[in-house]
């Protein structure tokens, strides 16, 4: 609610720059802590090796960079379809007995898809902009439309089928409804960016670090969150750097959004594949 009244009542550039402010926050924080969460996982099975997951980790996001570099629609698309699932996943994935399974793993698909194309058709113009200065490629209205019918009805389909095993997912019915009444309604009066700062902030990166703080030292509290905080800062400050480095090199040939979203891309990759695993061990 509050973030639909901010949409009305602050200029697009205070707009902006709280976005920024909170992508550049919470929003990177909790993917800093990757390597952390990976050793942790591992530590059970073998003796955990820093250096392997480093290099593991810098490995997939170059690979990711090289793609993007050479075959830039195949990595978006890549990057649009594996953030959906990784949305879903955070969303629902409390609610569900058996998230490995393949319905489980549809739905998180089908529903991150609805959000994400929810906040994708409502701001078209903008993205279209985006993704033609990202890949070169001028994607149509009727496309982005089309994704999102096909994936609502794909996550109404799966709701109703995995609410027969899953009665948590039943009883979520109702916030669910409201909670996409409001993206809708904040989709289509804020801009791209504070659109997404608001979800990736509020729905995604706080329950996701919750989750991360409660696997890795039992409970969330402050004290937790501040033990989590200091041992992510040094990777966190790199993906600033790293971030501020890649605008400074490309300022002449891109636009600015069309690079941050291509820096999220890159480091979401190995993230959501280690977030999978974090959440089959729970
Ligand atoms: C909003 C938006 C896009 C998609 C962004 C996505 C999919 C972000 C996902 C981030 C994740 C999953 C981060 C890690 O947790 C596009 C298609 C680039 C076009 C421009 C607007």
């Amino acid at each position: 609610m509050l973030a639909i009244l901010g949409s009305e009542v602050l200029s697009s550039e205070i707009q902006y720059v709280i976005a920024l402010l909170g992508i550049f926050s919470l929003g990177i924080l909790h993917g800093s802590n990757d390597l952390f969460v990976i050793e942790n996982l591992n530590s059970n099975s073998q003796k955990p090796n820093f250096y392997k997951s480093l290099f593991t980790y810098l490995g997939v996001v170059l690979s990711f960079v090289a793609v993007f570099y050479f075959i830039p629609i195949f990595a978006l698309a890549a990057f649009v379809i594996i953030s959906s699932y990784h949305f879903g996943e955070q969303h629902f994935h409390h609610k569900l007995q058996n998230t490995q399974s393949l319905w489980s793993s549809l739905f998180f698909l089908f529903y991150g898809l609805f959000v994400l194309f929810l906040l994708l058709s409502l701001n078209s113009n903008e993205v279209i902009l985006i993704v033609e200065d990202m890949t070169g490629l001028l994607i149509a209205n009727q496309f982005l439309i089309i994704v999102l019918f096909t994936s609502a009805l794909g996550s109404i389909g799966l709701f109703v089928f995995l609410s027969k095993t899953n009665p948590k997912l039943k009883a979520s019915l109702f916030p669910n409804v409201i909670y996409l009444i409001l993206f809708t309604a904040l989709f289509a009066v804020s801009n791209v960016v504070w659109g997404f700062a608001t979800y990736f902030v509020l729905w995604h990166s706080l329950p996701s670090l919750k989750d991360q703080v409660n696997s890795l030292y039992g409970t969330f509290n402050f004290k937790n969150f501040l033990s989590y905080f200091k041992k992510a800062f040094p990777y966190w400050l790199a993906s600033i750097i790293g971030m501020l480095v890649v605008v400074w090199l490309f300022k002449d040939s891109k636009n600015f959004l069309s690079l941050l979203f291509a820096f999220i891309a890159a480091i979401t990759f190995p993230h959501v594949f280690i977030m999978r695993k974090l959440f089959d061990k729970n």
